[in-house]
């Protein structure tokens, strides 16, 4: 295995400012909020176009899990000044690193483990490739390719793959072919595949064709509402509940998604008291998890971390997963205050497929190739084979058209294509 194929070690780490991080982590940060506040917002914020109207100030509601993953890691030497600093995580994998700096080591020593001391131990990765990733796709793939696309995502190993969307063909005809989907990963076990569901016909299609758990998406800005579902956000409201009651016969396991939780395409910033109230009756409706995305990709965590902790003053961390689209290139910095926040459930697109076709501007989705590498090198583990997921990016890419929007992959072909010129 070529080096560049390690995902760099927290030892590598660049000194980093992490002031901001740091008060975030405190105990001592807590403003006030309750829940009072989110129904007051959103009363506000229909009374008003612009968000700055409503008060944004949040208590940190976030629902920490029980032990911190610095409390794993056994820091194996009192004194680092030209010596050797080690670290072991719970499965003994040893990531050592020859220090021949001074002593201002000490201080970054210290700063990793402040830095690092929220992070979860595992962080589960929900692939959406097949479904977010595919349905922006100017070329529209075989549903054959589709299903081997699946196929080869679930042997990577992850746990979730959204699959399809049962949706309107005329609003999005890339996934028009849904239920044939369904039907060629019918056999498929121990992985859950997801599909959107955006009203009872959808749902009533998506259980016709097998589909085990289905997965809801609501946006905290009225116009994307309006532009992604042609209907206001709480007219999609009374359809999830429709769906949710339907689900919860079937025994069915239902997602949320919020779009747009900090930008939206037309209306610029989203309030984060806006993204609360819609997560909370998400939440409410039922939903074992609820999705925060930035629909455009325009947040950084300076807007991510309010908006994270106005949704965690109504629903548990525990029960949140985060989904950034890339477009500027924070999906990563905002995954990792999101992790710090004590969220460990993340979307993300193999080759950074994806966008939604109405939301003008949006990126691909953070590719997983990406996350995976950024979080094996923070020692956090995954259920994901990296190298199984670079093949199965290869894979699609080649069927688009189109090169990966991965670094990591980009990076690791090049890898591969040196050394078979040696
Ligand atoms: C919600 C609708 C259907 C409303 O669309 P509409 O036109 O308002 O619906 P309608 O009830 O008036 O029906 C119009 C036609 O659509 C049919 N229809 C109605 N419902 C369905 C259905 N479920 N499946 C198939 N067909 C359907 C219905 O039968 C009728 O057919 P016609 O009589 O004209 O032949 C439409 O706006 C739609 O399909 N929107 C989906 C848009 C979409 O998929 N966007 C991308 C996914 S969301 C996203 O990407 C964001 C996310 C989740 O990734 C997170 C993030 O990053 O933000």
């Amino acid at each position: 295995m070529s080096s560049l194929e390690e995902p760099l070690g927290i030892e590598s780490l660049p000194k980093l400012s992490i002031g901001r991080l740091q008060r975030c982590a405190s105990a001592g940060y807590r403003p006030k909020i309750d829940e009072a506040e989110v129904d007051k917002c959103l009363i506000e914020s229909r009374d008003c176009s612009s968000s700055s109207n409503c008060k944004e100030e949040y208590a940190w509601g976030r629902h920490r899990r029980d032990g911190f993953h610095m409390d794993s890691l056994k820091f194996k030497s009192s004194c680092i000044c030209r010596s050797q600093m080690a670290f072991f995580s719970d499965s003994g994998h040893l990531q050592d690193h020859k220090s021949s700096s001074s002593c201002d080591e000490v201080g970054l020593r210290d700063l990793t483990y402040k830095f690092f001391r929220g992070l979860p131990k595992f962080v589960k990765i929900v692939e959406v490739g097949p479904r977010d990733g595919l349905q922006n796709e100017s070329n529209t793939v075989p549903t054959s390719i589709k299903i081997e696309f699946i196929q080869k995502l679930v042997s990577c190993g992850f746990s979730v793959v959204e699959a399809t969307s049962f949706v309107s063909p005329k609003w999005v005809p890339q996934l028009a072919d849904a239920k044939d989907v369904m039907e060629g990963i019918r056999n498929i076990e121990g992985v859950r595949l997801p599909v959107l569901t955006p009203n009872m016909k959808g749902f009533e299609a998506a259980v016709a064709a097998g589909a085990k758990e289905v997965a809801i998406f609501a946006s905290a800005s009225e116009a994307f509402s309006r532009s992604n579902i042609n209907c206001s956000i709480e007219d999609s409201l009374a359809r999830y509940h429709d769906v949710t009651q339907a689900a919860k016969k079937h025994s069915m396991r239902i997602r949320g998604y919020v779009s747009c939780v900090v930008g939206c395409p037309v209306e610029g910033s989203v309030s984060p008291s806006k993204v609360a109230y819609v997560a909370r009756e998400l939440y409410n409706m039922g939903c074992y998890e609820i999705s925060l995305a930035d629909t455009i990709g325009v947040g950084t965590p300076g807007t991510v971390i309010p908006m994270l902790e106005a949704v965690m003053s109504v629903v548990p961390a525990d029960k949140l997963a985060v989904h950034f689209h890339d477009t500027y290139g924070q999906s990563l910095p905002n995954i990792l205050v999101s992790l710090q926040m004590g969220i460990s459930t993340v979307d993300s697109s193999v080759a950074g497929l994806g966008g939604c076709p109405y939301a003008k501007g949006a990126s691909g989705n953070v590719a997983t190739e990406d996350v995976v590498y950024f979080l094996h090198g923070l020692g956090i583990k995954t259920s994901v084979d990296l190298n199984k997921l670079l093949a199965a990016g290869d894979f699609i890419c080649k069927h688009l058209g189109r090169r990966s929007g991965s670094k990591t992959a980009v990076a690791l072909g090049k890898v591969t294509a040196d050394a078979s010129k040696i």
